[in-house]
C-alpha cells in the first residue's frame, strides 16, 4: 500500500436503497409495489449496463461491510467472479481495502497504489462514503483503476530510454558525425563526432542551429521535401565533408531530420594520390607493354620463355634503328631467324635480305662473294663481272653469319668497307656508295678470340653496336611444347588434321638437352612425323639418342612407358616397344629386326601378332 489521501467533503447521497444488481439476493425493503419493482428492475438493468461499460472498477459495500455490487471491470482487474464476491465481507476478499476506513470514518480517501495479496492485482482506488437522506452512512463506493496500465507505460518509457542509451553508445563511437534537428532546424541530438567537428560541447550545440554553412539548407530541403539527400559535398575551413540527410517521419508526419556527415578530407587526399599512382601505373604498364609487344615480324619466332622474350625485345628495339646488330648464340638457336625478323620489321623491309655464311668459303672466294668482281679480275672471272653481296644488299640488310670464323685477312677487308660504306669490286675501278645494314652472327667467343689475337677488336666494336644473345634451347625447355606443336603443324601433311605427340614422347623431348638447339628439334619432329602411326608420335618414333642417351636404365623405362602399372603390363609394353624399335631401326626389315632381337622366327611372328604390329 502506498499514498493515502482523505477527502472529507466527497459523499454520495441516496434517498432510498436501490437494487444495483438483478442477481442480488438482498432484500432492499418491505412492501415494494409491483410497478415500482418493475421500474426498479429496468433502472437496475440500465445502471448495470452503464457501469459495466466503464473501464474503471466499481465496488459498492454496505454498512455491514458486505460487497453489494461490483462491475465487470472490477471483476476483470481482480480476476474474480460475481458469485465469489457478492455478499462477502469486503475485508476478506480485499484485505487492507480502504472501504473499512471509509465506513468507520465516513471520510472519502484516495490511495496511490494498493496491491491485494488475495487477487494479486495492484490498483489505484478512490473510496467514497454513501449516505442516506438523513446523512446516515449506508455504505462505501470505490472506483478502481488497475495500475498495470501505468506499469506498461513506464516499462515502455524505460525501454525507449535503454534504446536511446544503446544508440547513443553506438553513435558516439562512429567516425561519422550525426546530428538530428527538429522541424524548426533546432539541434535535438548530436553525437561525439559532430561535437568534435564543431569544436563545441553538447550544451552549446543543442542551443544553436546547425553549424556548417550549407548544412542548414540541406536539413531544410530534407524537411520540406520529406526525402533523403545523398552525396552533398560541403567545404568547411580546410575540411571536405560529405553529407547524407534523412527525414524523420512519425505517423506520416515529418518531425525532424538526421544528417550524417563524413569528413572525407583524408579520403580525398588519398583518392587524388591513388589517381595519380594509377595514372603512373597505367603509363608504366603501357611502356612495359610497348616493350613486350613485339613487331609482327617476330611472330615467326616461337617461344614464350622470359630469357628469349628479353632478347627479342632488344632485337625489336634495335630493328627500328639502323644500327648494326651482333647476334650471339649456339648453332641452330635461331640467330638467322632473328636477323630476318629485325630486317622485316625495319624500314628496310622492302629492300633485300642477303645472308652470307662466312665460315663456308675460303678467303678468295669469300672476298669475291662479298665485294664482287669485274670482268677479267682473275682467271675464270665471269663475263661482265659479278656483283658482291654488299652490292646486292644495297638498300637492305646483309647478314654475315659465322663472323667469328672469318680469317684476319678478311676481317681487315670487312673493316674497311664497314668504315667507308663504299664498295669497290675486285679488279674494278668504280667505287659504289653503300646503304647496307649489317647484322652479324657467331657462336664463337669473340672476346676470347680478341685476347688470343684471332679477332680484330676494332671490327668487334664496329659490328657490335647492339648485342642480342639467343639462349640455348636447354635453357628454355618450357618452349619445347610450343615449338613441337609449331613444327608438327609445319610438317603434317594435313593442316586440318595435324600429327600430334603423346605425353610420354613430349616428356622425352623435354628431358633431352638439344645440343643442336631448335634446328635439331625441328629435324626430330620432321623425322618423327614420317614414322608416326595413327597420327600420334610415340616415344619409339623418336630417334634412339633421345631415349637411350644419358639416362640410367630404370629412369629410361619409366619415361618410355609412362606411369607405374602392373609389372606384367609394363613388361608387355616394353616388349612391344622394343620390337617396334627394332623394326624401325632395321629399316622395316623384319629378318634383321628378328636377328637383332635374337628371337626365333616363330617367336618373332607370334609377338608381332600378339602386339598387333603390322
Ligand atoms: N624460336 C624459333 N621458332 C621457330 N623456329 C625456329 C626458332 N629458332 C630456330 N628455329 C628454326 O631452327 C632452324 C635454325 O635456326 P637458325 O638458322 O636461325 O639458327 P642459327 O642460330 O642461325 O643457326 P646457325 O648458327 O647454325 O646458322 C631454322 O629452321 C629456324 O626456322
Amino acid at each position: 500500500m502506498s499514498g493515502n489521501g482523505m477527502c472529507k467533503d466527497s459523499k454520495i447521497k441516496v434517498d432510498s436503497m436501490k437494487v444495483l444488481h438483478q442477481d442480488s439476493k438482498h432484500n432492499f425493503g418491505p412492501n415494494v409495489p409491483q410497478d415500482a419493482l418493475e421500474r426498479l428492475l429496468y433502472q437496475n438493468a440500465f445502471l448495470t449496463a452503464i457501469l459495466d461499460s466503464l473501464d474503471v472498477g466499481v465496488c459498492f459495500v454496505n454498512k455491514e461491510k458486505e460487497i453489494i455490487y461490483v462491475n465487470k471491470e472490477q471483476l476483470n482487474i481482480h480476476n474474480l467472479t460475481m458469485e465469489s464476491v457478492l455478499g462477502k465481507q469486503v475485508g476478506e476478499i480485499f484485505p487492507g481495502t480502504g472501504h473499512i476506513d471509509v465506513l468507520e470514518t465516513g471520510i472519502s480517501s484516495t490511495k496511490d497504489e494498493i496491491q491485494f495479496n488475495t487477487t494479486g492485482a495492484t490498483v489505484r482506488p478512490k473510496y467514497t462514503p454513501i449516505v442516506d437522506g438523513d446523512n446516515n452512512l449506508i455504505g462505501s463506493l470505490a472506483f478502481v483503476k488497475a495500475i498495470e496500465d501505468y506499469r506498461e507505460f513506464s516499462i515502455e518509457v524505460k525501454s525507449i530510454k535503454s534504446i536511446y542509451e544503446r544508440f547513443s553508445l553506438i553513435f558516439n563511437n562512429l567516425q561519422e558525425a550525426i546530428v538530428a534537428v527538429d522541424t524548426m532546424g533546432k539541434v535535438v541530438y548530436a553525437n561525439s563526432a559532430y561535437l568534435q567537428i564543431c569544436g563545441e560541447d553538447m550544451e552549446n550545440v543543442l542551443k544553436n542551429k546547425l553549424k556548417f554553412e550549407g548544412l542548414g539548407t540541406i536539413a531544410m530541403n530534407t524537411l520540406r521535401n520529406a526525402k533523403s539527400i545523398n552525396d552533398n559535398l560541403l567545404s568547411s575551413k580546410d575540411m571536405q565533408l560529405e553529407v547524407i540527410s534523412f527525414p524523420i517521419i512519425v505517423d506520416e508526419e515529418v518531425v525532424g531530420c538526421i544528417c550524417i556527415i563524413r569528413d572525407i578530407t583524408v579520403v580525398q587526399t588519398l583518392t587524388e594520390r591513388l589517381e595519380r599512382t594509377t595514372h603512373m601505373a597505367e603509363y608504366f604498364k603501357k611502356q612495359i607493354y610497348r616493350q613486350k609487344a613485339l613487331p609482327t615480324a617476330f611472330e615467326t619466332i616461337i617461344g614464350n620463355s622470359a630469357c628469349l622474350k628479353e632478347q627479342l625485345t632488344i632485337a625489336a628495339k634495335a630493328a627500328v634503328t639502323s644500327c648494326r646488330v651482333m647476334i650471339r648464340g649456339s648453332n641452330g638457336a635461331g640467330k638467322e631467324l632473328i636477323a630476318r625478323a629485325i630486317h622485316a620489321s625495319s624500314t628496310r623491309s622492302t629492300g633485300p635480305f642477303i645472308a652470307v655464311n662466312c665460315a663456308a668459303l675460303p678467303d678468295a672466294l669469300l672476298e669475291s662473294e662479298l665485294f664482287g668482281y669485274d670482268e677479267g679480275a682473275f682467271t675464270g672471272a665471269k663475263k661482265g663481272g659479278k656483283p658482291g653481296k654488299f652490292e646486292l644488299a644495297n638498300g637492305g640488310t646483309l647478314f654475315l653469319d659465322e663472323i667469328g670464323d672469318m680469317s684476319v685477312y678478311m676481317q681487315a677487308k670487312l673493316l674497311r668497307i664497314l668504315q667507308n660504306m663504299e664498295n669497290e669490286r675486285i679488279g674494278g675501278t668504280k667505287v659504289q656508295k653503300l646503304d647496307v645494314r649489317v647484322i652479324s652472327a657467331t657462336n664463337r667467343d669473340l672476346e676470347q678470340m680478341i685476347v688470343d689475337g684471332q679477332f680484330r677488336e676494332d671490327l668487334y666494336y664496329r659490328m657490335n653496336v647492339v648485342m642480342v644473345t639467343v639462349p640455348d634451347l636447354k635453357e628454355r625447355k618450357g618452349d619445347i611444347p610450343m615449338l613441337s606443336d609449331y613444327f608438327l603443324k609445319k610438317y603434317s601433311k594435313s593442316e586440318e588434321d595435324p600429327i600430334t605427340i603423346s605425353k610420354e614422347a613430349l616428356e622425352l623431348l623435354e628431358l633431352y638437352d638439344w645440343p643442336g638447339n631448335v634446328r635439331e628439334l625441328e629435324n626430330v619432329i620432321e623425322r618423327s612425323v614420317v614414322f608416326a602411326e595413327n597420327g600420334v608420335i610415340q616415344p619409339f618414333h623418336l630417334p634412339s639418342n633421345l631415349w637411350l642417351n644419358d639416362f640410367e636404365e630404370e629412369k629410361q623405362s619409366v619415361v618410355i612407358i609412362g606411369n607405374t602399372k602392373p609389372l606384367e603390363e609394363l613388361v608387355m609394353e616394353c616388349e612391344k616397344q622394343a620390337i617396334k624399335r627394332a623394326i624401325l631401326e632395321a629399316g622395316n626389315n623384319k629378318s634383321k629386326a628378328m636377328e637383332a632381337l635374337q628371337l626365333s622366327r616363330r617367336a618373332f611372328y607370334y609377338k608381332l601378332n600378339k602386339y598387333n604390329i603390322s
